[in-house]
């Protein structure tokens, strides 16, 4: 498990830290773990440190301290070292006096000789050159899309880039990216992560995150990462004194007569997913029975017999049948995983929120388009918008992607950075929707249950795409991700 921290989380602990160590030594520890990394990539691409070239983008911040300071480091590995300011006047001003000392070149990024894109002429050698850029135009501070001079120097990098702090151009608190912005191979980070590297596009952006401790006390973190090893030993298996009954029985309401493969989808990954006894009920009770022999299967909810939960939604239809299902399974009493038409249902009739019993955990699963319905466009910062529902309509709301966030109505903020998109095919939700049913049954915590299930269910769909989990991918259906969830569940096991 790990966790992000938010700027301002960030910035206090840093306070709090200076009372105690000097800024200068923060930096320096900070700025060494750059240098240590990036002669780690120069090595990987170049296959040797000395008389290779870095060249550092360097904005008018710490962030650009940092790089300076790397810089510095990196002379006395015999490395080449030329600095771009952006911000000239503002360069941290004792970082370019060490990299100076250090006999590293610092030039203007908009100096002489500079073509329409403002990149002087010398920079645009400098980026030409390098083996490696350090970037250092701007960390915890970033503040909307970079500015063009910025943006024109990250355009015209062709080399492997090692972000400082954060990738530039990548909202440091949501990580959403509006414009262009830094591709990073690696990215150092200071004292802990920040929602910006295990979010949406900045996640991409991030590459590999390499964490520094610098002694920052931090407290609690806005955001919460499961690791294979977490959700591995929180899974649920048979104990040697259980039975089917002991261990959860879960219901599913989906699909119908013309439309069998969301229940045959919902109610398979629900078999898979824990050992408890599956039921179905709805009309699609024949196709069912006979694609998935264990599953009790029978016409309608009221026959269904005893279940601790309900997965709901997928296929049932948003007309009078639909609508019943859902008031029959909300007025049930039962913990309940609702997707798909679940959601249409309840954002477009108010009233029937009121069929629900409120002591029953409520999870709802929307991806984009739902979450719209019901909540409204999530924009940019998804995290905010899906912690804000999930308050008001007390729910645990789990909104996908490719970092899925799963939100507690007590604000607790789940996210399963998956960083791939291999789960994106048609049913695979359907998967999803059972997999929570079925953990919710077991009796696991609704917002853990969630996050249990987007973990698994993304690791199943790339264990699915690349075969053993080593090779490259193929795409895959819902089907090969539903047979997949077993050997997903093994690794996360066996990582415990
Ligand atoms: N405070 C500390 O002691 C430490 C800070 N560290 C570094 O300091 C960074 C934070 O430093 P600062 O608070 O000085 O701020 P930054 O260096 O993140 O950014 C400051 C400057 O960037 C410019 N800027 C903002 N948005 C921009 C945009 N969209 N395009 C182009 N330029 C933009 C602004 O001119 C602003 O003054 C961290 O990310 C980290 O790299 C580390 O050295 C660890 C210790
Ligand atoms: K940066």
């Amino acid at each position: 498990m790990y966790g992000a921290w938010t700027p301002e989380q960030v910035r206090d602990a840093e306070q709090r830290l200076f009372e105690r160590v000097p800024e200068p030594t923060v930096m320096r520890r900070a700025a060494y773990a750059v240098a240590v990394h990036t002669a780690r990539l120069l090595d990987e691409h170049t296959s040797g440190v000395a008389a290779r070239h870095v060249t550092l983008l360097v904005g008018a911040g710490n962030n650009g301290g940092d790089a300076l300071w790397a810089g510095k480091f990196l002379r006395r590995r015999g490395v080449g070292v030329t600095a771009l300011l952006l911000s000239p006047e503002k360069t941290h001003a004792a970082g370019l006096e060490t990299l100076r000392r250090a006999g590293g070149r610092a030039i203007e990024a908009a100096g002489p000789g500079a073509d329409t894109s403002g990149i002087g002429a010398d920079a645009a050698d400098a980026l030409e050159r390098a083996d490696v850029v350090i970037d250092g135009i701007v960390g915890l501070s970033a503040r909307g899309p970079l500015r063009p001079l910025a943006a024109e120097l990250v355009d015209r990098v062709e080399a492997p880039i090692v972000a400082v702090d954060l990738p530039s151009g990548v909202d440091p608190l949501t990580g959403a990216v509006d414009g262009p912005a830094v591709s990073a191979q690696v990215t150092v980070t200071f004292g802990g992560r920040k929602p910006g590297h295990v979010l949406g596009a900045g996640l991409v952006r991030s590459g590999g995150v390499e964490l520094v401790d610098i002694g920052l006390d931090l407290g609690e973190p806005e955001l919460t990462v499961l690791s294979d090893a977490d959700v591995g030993a929180g899974w649920p298996v048979p104990s040697p004194f259980d039975t089917k009954y002991s261990q959860g029985v879960v219901g599913v309401a989906a699909g119908s007569a013309n439309f069998p493969g969301a229940a045959v989808l919902t109610s398979g990954a629900a078999v898979h997913a824990t050992s408890g006894m599956v039921r179905y009920a709805g009309p699609a009770a024949d196709p069912v029975r006979s694609r998935l022999p264990e599953i009790v299967a029978t016409g309608s909810i009221t026959d269904a017999g005893r279940v601790q939960s309900w997965a709901v939604g997928p296929g049932i239809g948003t007309g009078a049948s639909g609508r019943e299902v859902l008031r029959q399974v909300l007025e049930a009493g039962r913990a309940v995983c609702g997707d798909a038409d679940v959601i249409t249902l309840l954002a477009g009739d108010p009233t029937l929120w009121d069929a629900r019993d409120p002591d029953a955990p409520l999870v709802l699963t929307p991806h984009e388009g739902e979450f719209a319905r019901l909540a409204g466009d999530p924009g940019g910062d998804r995290v905010t918008a899906v912690r804000e529902a999930a308050r008001r309509y007390d729910v645990v709301l789990l909104l996908k992607g490719n970092s899925t966030i799963v939100a507690a109505p007590d604000g607790r903020v789940l996210v399963n950075p998956a960083g791939h998109a291999w789960p994106s095919t048609a049913g695979s939700g359907d998967v999803l929707t059972g997999i929570i049913g079925a953990l919710l049954a077991s009796g696991l915590d609704s917002w853990l249950a969630c996050g249990y299930a987007a973990h698994v269910h993304a690791l199943a769909a790339s264990l699915a795409a690349s075969g053993d989990g080593q090779g490259v991918g193929a795409p895959i259906g819902a089907s090969a991700l539903l047979e997949a969830v077993p050997e997903a569940v093994r690794t996360v096991r066996a990582a415990a």
